[in-house]
């Protein structure tokens, strides 16, 4: 594990760094830091010829950039074996100047200014933090991508050297006063040495317990450090917390405290929210959403494995370049273990009716491998016994057959699944239902949606999104906003519609106004708010009624009740639940209360009786590259189809999902 990694200017300014362990958080401001000590003797002095230094058993390594004066550190504990330290120093090197040459030039160009001209001090305010957000979140995933790496290296490795005897294999310990023996000539595994030390720290300082989490720290130009882990005291002076409180679990339904100290999104200042802060045009600049159709429809792309792999974040294909070379090493160590679907159906060979027993370690094998897609597991379980159950007594020549028999049986099976079994066109059952007749005595009633979900899914991202397929549509559309609990809410869909209107239909303005936002702020009854804005929208000619819900956990049954009573007060005409692509296991969960909460809720009163889900829109798909199994959990926990997937934060990040595309990303090896 890393103590302090830092990227700093030949000039003296550290422009960003990250202290691991609240040990080293001193390692940049002390004197007689090593890092420190590396700038004065190595650097300065120049006392060092190799780029390894040593003190105070920590060490030290460095490269830099020449052209740019920029040097980048990392120090970790001596005695810990870090392979990885060199290709990190790399990898950071080459994507840090990828990402931010131009601002290391602008900045160190302003440094040659201030040395000039001493007045331009106050008008270069070089806001480091900000300006490095994004490298934070790069970081994290180089590191991650490195850390975990070397873990399947140092494990390839044991594999292959060593045979575990009973000496060699030791019952983990809880008690954390121990200190395991340190044989310092003896090569050893990171993380025993790691815990090691920090015993014998911990038995210094008289206590045993687990270290925190790790801290993060930035030093700007005035020098000022900030903790990002620790968010929420900002303001406050950090003290270390003694003793760790316990969490208590409850049967009992949280109370309005409760909630207010479970609410931890973020108070939001309107101006600075993601959707504000874009330039308008680039929201809907940076792909498009689809085609018009001869009869003048705008329609929303399939979603294709192949083409939109880039909608993935570009620096994830950065950090995959990045880490090629080790990858190359670690694909050439671990090749003999062979690909997944390859060894499978190897395992089945000769001409013989299939049983059960020479099925199971084949289907063991899918389970793990539809499991490794981010299907849930219950799901994979179940598919798999429908793949075998579609298999047993079939006669099958050689291995090729065997290959394609069970190949096809698990396509069949996924494509069975995934097909919708109601009409996916919500265009043509908005333009149905706007177009039937009606009696002279009544008003046409608008079209309406409600999406629901979790809290944090992308709900309001992804119906604003919906919305302004609508809108290029010909459709005009209010947004009622019916999330009266999360502070921001009403705010954020404030800045949709701003964006929306000012968008217009194919990007020109439009006077009637293609989309209104109806609210009546926070604490009302959300349900009551919902049936305020349908009236609204039926006296005002508006086509379609977009409900953003509050987000709220599945099992929090009053929040559901409320929920129910949205529903059975307003019958909307499509419940959409909103779900992450990220989510493995907890998919099933999720999908199967709100789906019979919302069916034993509503049912209690009379207007819409049982209704449940409708469908899904699954939002970050552009997250998850082909681990698309949430799409197969979800369509097999409801039966319901999956109307659009959301693939970026983008108002044309919008896609629908064909269903032979998802067979084939999840089938891929
Ligand atoms: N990468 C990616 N991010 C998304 C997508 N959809 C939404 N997000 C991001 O997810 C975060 C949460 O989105 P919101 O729309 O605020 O989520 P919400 O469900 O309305 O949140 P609550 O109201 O708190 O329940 C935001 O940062 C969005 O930009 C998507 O398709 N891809």
């Amino acid at each position: 594990m890393l103590d302090y990694c830092s990227i700093a200017h030949k000039g003296g300014i550290v422009l960003w760094s990250r202290s691991f362990t609240p040990d080293v958080a001193q390692l940049a401001s002390s004197s007689t830091s090593p890092v420190n000590s590396l700038i004065r003797e190595a650097l300065i002095e120049g006392r060092t010829a190799d780029n390894k230094y040593e003190k105070d058993g920590y060490a030290v390594k460095w490269t830099f950039v020449n052209d740019l004066e920029l040097i980048f550190v990392v120090a970790y504990q001596r005695i810990l074996q870090l392979a990885y330290v060199d290709d990190l120093l790399a990898a950071m090197k080459r994507l840090f100047v990828q990402y931010f040459q131009p601002f290391v030039t602008a900045f160190a160009q302003s440094l040659h200014d201030i040395t000039t001209n001493t007045a331009a001090i106050q008008d270069t305010p070089w806001n480091f933090t900000k300006s490095f957000q994004s490298w934070d979140v790069i970081f994290d995933k180089l590191l991650k991508g490195l850390e975990e790496k070397a873990a399947l290296d140092r494990k390839s490795r044991l594999r292959s050297t060593v045979r575990p005897t009973f000496e060699t294999i030791t019952p983990p310990s809880d008690d954390h006063d121990t200190i395991p023996s340190i044989d310092p000539d003896a090569p050893q595994d990171e993380e025993q040495i790691s815990r090691s030390v920090q015993a014998l720290k911990n038995r210094l300082r008289g206590r045993g317990g687990r270290r925190g989490p790790r801290g993060r720290g930035r030093v700007d130009v005035a020098g000022s450090r900030e903790s990002v882990a620790d968010s929420d005291s900002d303001s406050q002076p950090k003290r270390k917390s003694k003793t760790k409180i316990q969490r208590k679990w409850g049967d009992e339904a949280p109370t309005e405290s409760d909630m207010a100290s479970l609410d931890f999104s973020e108070k939001v200042d309107p101006s600075a929210m993601d959707t504000g802060s874009h330039d308008l045009q680039s929201l809907v600049d940076q792909s498009s959403m689809g085609t018009r159709t001869q009869d003048g429809l705008y329609e929303v792309k399939d979603w294709d494995f192949a083409k939109d792999r880039n909608v993935r974040d570009a620096t994830d294909d950065a950090i995959a370049n990045a880490l090629k070379p080790l990858d190359a090493k670690l694909s050439t160590e671990s090749s003999s273990l062979g690909s997944t679907f390859g060894s499978i159906f190897a395992r089945l060979t000769g001409s013989k009716a299939l049983t059960e027993a020479d099925l199971k370690p084949v289907l063991d094998a899918v389970k793990h491998h539809l499991m490794k897609k981010n299907v849930a597991v219950d799901i994979a379980e179940k598919v798999c016994e429908g793949v075998g159950e579609s298999l047993i007594g079939r006669k099958v020549g050689g291995f090729q057959t065997v290959n394609n028999a069970v190949r096809v049986a698990l396509s069949t099976s996924l494509t069975r699944i995934l097909t919708p079994k109601t009409s996916t066109d919500l265009l043509l059952s908005i333009r149905t239902k706007l177009s039937s007749p009606l009696p002279s005595s009544q008003q046409r009633m608008p079209y309406t949606i409600a999406f629901v979900g979790v809290n944090g899914v992308g709900k309001s991202t992804n119906l604003s999104k919906v919305c302004f397929w609508l809108i290029q549509n010909g459709l005009r559309v209010l947004i009622a906003a019916c999330d009266t609990f999360r502070s921001g809410a009403v705010e954020q869909l404030r800045v949709h519609v701003r964006n929306l209107s000012m968008l217009g239909v194919n990007g020109a303005t439009d006077s009637k106004g293609r989309v209104e936002l109806y609210e009546k702020g926070y604490g009302k009854d959300a349900a009551g708010i919902a049936r305020e804005a349908i009236t609204y929208a039926r006296d005002n000619d508006f086509d379609v009624v977009l409900i953003d819900t509050a987000g709220r956990m599945q099992d929090n049954e009053p929040l559901m009740r409320a929920l129910a009573k949205l529903v059975s007060l307003n019958s909307p005409d499509k419940i959409i639940f909103v779900g992450e692509a990220l989510v493995g296991n907890e998919a099933v969960d999720q999908l199967t209360k709100f789906d019979r909460a919302l069916r034993d809720f509503s049912s209690t009163t009379s207007v819409a009786k049982g209704r449940g889900i409708d469908g899904m829109l699954v939002t970050k798909w552009d997250t998850v590259d082909d681990k698309v199994g949430a799409a197969l959990s979800m369509t097999y926990v409801t039966g319901q189809p999956i109307f659009f997937v959301g693939c970026g934060q983008t108002y044309t990040d919008l896609r629908q999902l064909r269903v032979s595309n998802v067979v084939q990303a999840i089938m891929k090896d």
